[in-house]
C-alpha cells in the first residue's frame, strides 16, 4: 500500500525542496535565493513540477527506454534510463547562473563586513551620527526643498534654466528610483535598523541606492553646471562617494546596490543632459514660472 506521505512520482509529500516557501530574502539569509526563488515559481506557474516533468517524460512512449516502473527499481535492477537532454540541462546550471550567484555571494559577505555602523554597538558605532548627517545631505527632501527656493528666488534666465533642469533631474530619479525598487524588491540587509529620515513606501527596498543615485546626479550635474575651483571640484566627487560608502557602512544596502545607484544616477544626467529644457524647447513651462 503506497505511503500517505508519498506523492504518485514518488516524492515526499509536504517537503519543501528550497526555501522558498518561507519566502526567504537574499538579504535576510536566503541567499541568492530570489533566482532560485523565480525558477521554482515559473514552473508552479505552468503547473509542471520538474520533478514530475522529468518521471512523466521518462514514463512516455517517446522517451520511454524501460519498461521497469521506478517505485519498484532496486538495487539489482537495470540503471534508470538516462534522462532526456532538456532535463540534463536543467540540472547544468549555466556560466552566467553561477557567476551571479557567487557575485551576490560575494556582495552579502562584503557588505556585512563593511557595515560597520549598523548600530550603536558595531564596531564604528561612534561614527554612525555623522553617517546620518551624511544621509541627510543626500535625501530627496533638502535637494527638492532647495532647488524650488533658488528658482523662486533666481531672477535670470540663466539661472532659471539651469534650476528647472535640476528640479527635472530629482524628480526623474526619484521616478526611476521607485520604479526599479518597485520592480526588483530587494530587501534591506538583515542587519539595518529601519531609522531612515522620511522614507517612500518603496524605500523598504535597497536596490538600487536612491542616495547613491542622487549622489552621483547630483555631482554630475554640479561639474557640469557650475563654474568651481579644482579643490571643490574634488570635494564634489568625494561627497558623492562618501555618501555611497556609508550606505554600506550604516547596513542600508549592499555594495551591488551602491554600484549600480552610482551608474544609474551617472545615466540619468546623460537623460537630463538630452532633454535639455530651454526657453526654446519648452516655452510653456518657463512662461508660467516666470508668471508665479
Ligand atoms: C515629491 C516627492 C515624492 C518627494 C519625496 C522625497 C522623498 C521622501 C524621497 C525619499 C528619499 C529616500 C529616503 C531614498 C532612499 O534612499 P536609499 O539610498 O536608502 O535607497
Amino acid at each position: 500500500m503506497p505511503s500517505p506521505r508519498r506523492s504518485v512520482e514518488g516524492r515526499p509529500l509536504g517537503v519543501s525542496t528550497s526555501s522558498s516557501s518561507s519566502g526567504g530574502s537574499p538579504a535576510h539569509g536566503g541567499g541568492g535565493s530570489r533566482f532560485e526563488f523565480q525558477s521554482l515559481l515559473s514552473s508552479r506557474a505552468t503547473g509542471v513540477d520538474p520533478a514530475c516533468a522529468r518521471l512523466r517524460a521518462s514514463e512516455s512512449p517517446v522517451h520511454r527506454r524501460s519498461s521497469f516502473p521506478l517505485a519498484v527499481a532496486g538495487p539489482s535492477q537495470a540503471p534508470p534510463p538516462p534522462l532526456p537532454e532538456e532535463d540534463r540541462m536543467d540540472l547544468n546550471p549555466s556560466f552566467l547562473g553561477i557567476a551571479l550567484r557567487s557575485l551576490l555571494a560575494i556582495d552579502l559577505w562584503l557588505s556585512k563586513k563593511l557595515g560597520v555602523c549598523a548600530g550603536e554597538s558595531s564596531s564604528w558605532g561612534s561614527v554612525r551620527p555623522l553617517m546620518k548627517l551624511l544621509e541627510i545631505s543626500g535625501h530627496g527632501i533638502p535637494w527638492l526643498v532647495g532647488t524650488l527656493y533658488c528658482l523662486c528666488r533666481s531672477d535670470s534666465w540663466a539661472g532659471r534654466e539651469v534650476l528647472m533642469n535640476l528640479l527635472f533631474a530629482l524628480l526623474l530619479d526619484l521616478l526611476l528610483v521607485a520604479l526599479i525598487k518597485g520592480l526588483v524588491r530587494r530587501r534591506r540587509p538583515a542587519h539595518n535598523q529601519m531609522d531612515m529620515f522620511v522614507t517612500l513606501s518603496v524605500d523598504k527596498y535597497s536596490f538600487p541606492s536612491g542616495h547613491a543615485t542622487r549622489a552621483a546626479l547630483m555631482s554630475r550635474f554640479i561639474l557640469n553646471h557650475l563654474v568651481l575651483a579644482i579643490p571643490l571640484r574634488v570635494l564634489v566627487v568625494l561627497w558623492a562617494f562618501v555618501l555611497g560608502l556609508s550606505r554600506v557602512m550604516l547596513g542600508r544596502h549592499n555594495v551591488t546596490d551602491v554600484a549600480f545607484g552610482f551608474f544609474l544616477g551617472y545615466m540619468q544626467y546623460s537623460i537630463v543632459d538630452y532633454c535639455w529644457l530651454s526657453p526654446h524647447n519648452a516655452p510653456v513651462l518657463f512662461l508660467l514660472w516666470s508668471q508665479q
